[in-house]
């Protein structure tokens, strides 16, 4: 799947709407995160950064626990962080692991990503490998189809 991913350095920002030079500090951001993970039970860190509406940058990393299901993924992390700081739209999401492949958000987090996209379902997440060097770029309505969302809580 990697081998078909577009690579990042140099090339153009894939995202309409956000300059290259943010798409590359985003990238860098959710690669550096990973310097912070708490995953001492996973040995899996994983670093995310989140761009919101007025162009602020929020990082999260995966915060585990020693009762393994309270464990939170980094996606997570950086949503609750912005929405707590009153950002509730999300224009593009950078996620990193320490694998050469591009690993994608699991389900519960694609349903939390989904909720504070625009109504187009078009946001863009960008799969990182270990470096940066390497993604993949999907929207949330491609990660998650025919999702359920507010609009469906509508009688
Ligand atoms: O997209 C993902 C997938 C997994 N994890 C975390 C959860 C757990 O701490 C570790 C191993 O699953 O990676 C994330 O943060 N994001
Ligand atoms: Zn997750």
């Amino acid at each position: 799947m990697c081998s078909e991913s577009k690579q990042m350095v140099g090339s153009p920002s894939p995202i309409p709407g956000i300059s290259e030079e943010k798409f590359q500090i985003l990238c860098l951001k959710a690669v550096q995160a990973k310097e912070n993970s708490y995953s001492p039970y996973s040995q899996f860190p994983v670093g995310c950064a989140l761009l919101t509406e007025d162009n602020t940058i929020y990082t999260g990393v995966n915060v585990e626990n020693a009762s393994y299901g309270g464990a939170i993924c980094a996606e997570r992390t950086a949503i609750v962080k912005a929405v707590s700081e009153g950002h509730r739209k999300i224009k593009a999401l950078a996620v990193s692991t320490n694998s050469s492949k591009c690993s994608s958000p699991c389900g519960i987090c694609r349903q939390v990503i989904r909720e504070f996209s625009e109504s187009d379902l078009k946001l863009p997440i960008i799969m990182l490998d270990k470096n940066g060097k390497k993604y993949i770029e999907m929207t949330i309505d491609e990660l998650l189809p025919l999702s359920f969302g507010p609009d469906d809580l509508e009688k």
